[in-house]
């Protein structure tokens, strides 16, 4: 898995692969690996341009406690939101998530998650939070086994003042860059755009056709023979 999530003048860019590995074993090229936590999303997240309130959660590590500890987030959301009567801070949800994992430390829970959202009460929040009970708040983080090639990118091009496209495309060609040399990363590239209003997906795309456009129109790439 490669993740990765930064925050800039235009809200957070959250993006991710989709592969599900057992050992060599490809077990999926088509995971869904950054769910909405509030507001429990029903049926498909289709690429649309409207926002849809809440926070975005990303996945990695161990499948299986990625998916049930996420979704039980999204629960606790969802009840906090009730009880309250307004939308949960980032800062909040990623403590239920965190104090989760830190009960559970030493349990053998596998997970490195990131927590994605805009609040009125935090402007655009980002936060890591892992099955070790570590949870940071900050502006940049690749989590998974692809995270070092996508830092790579990352750190050579970011800047605060990115446009949205500028930080889309940079999002997507960190994520391409490990799903290129990372065995345990590829399929689609996911990417979202979280902002003010909530988040906008921007697309699950097969990576493939990416590569040879990018190796293409921006000569990148260039040491890889056809
Ligand atoms: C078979 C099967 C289902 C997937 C098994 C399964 O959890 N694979 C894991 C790798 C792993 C992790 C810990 C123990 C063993 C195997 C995996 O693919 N994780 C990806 C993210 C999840 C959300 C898809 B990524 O981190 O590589």
């Amino acid at each position: 898995t490669t993740t990765l999530a930064f925050r800039f003048q235009g809200g957070i860019i959250v993006c991710t692969d989709s592969r599900a590995t057992a050992g060599s074993w490809i077990a999926s090229q088509t995971v869904k690996k950054v769910i909405p936590v509030s507001r429990l999303s029903r049926g498909e997240d289709k690429a649309s341009d409207k926002p849809t309130p809440g926070l975005l959660g990303t996945m990695a590590g161990g499948a299986a406690d990625c998916q049930y500890w996420l979704r039980y987030l999204s629960q606790q959301c969802t009840l906090h939101e009730i009880r309250h009567k307004r939308r949960i801070t980032v800062a909040a949800a990623s403590k239920i998530l965190a104090n989760l994992t830190y009960a559970y430390k030493g349990y053998g829970l596998s997970m490195g998650t990131m927590l994605a959202g805009m609040t009125p009460q935090e402007g655009p929040a980002l936060y890591y939070i892992d099955s070790d009970g570590t949870r940071l708040p900050g502006n940049m983080f690749c989590v998974g086994s692809g995270q070092t090639f996508a830092y790579g990118v990352l750190d050579a091009n970011y800047r605060y003042d990115l446009s949205e496209k500028e930080a889309l495309d940079l999002g997507r060609r960190a994520i391409l860059a490990a799903m290129h040399r990372d065995a345990y990363s590829g399929g689609f590239i996911n990417c979202y755009h979280v902002k003010e209003e909530g988040w906008v997906h921007h697309g699950f795309d097969d990576m493939n056709p990416i590569f040879w456009k990018t190796k293409l129109d921006h000569g990148e790439f260039s040491n890889v023979t056809s």
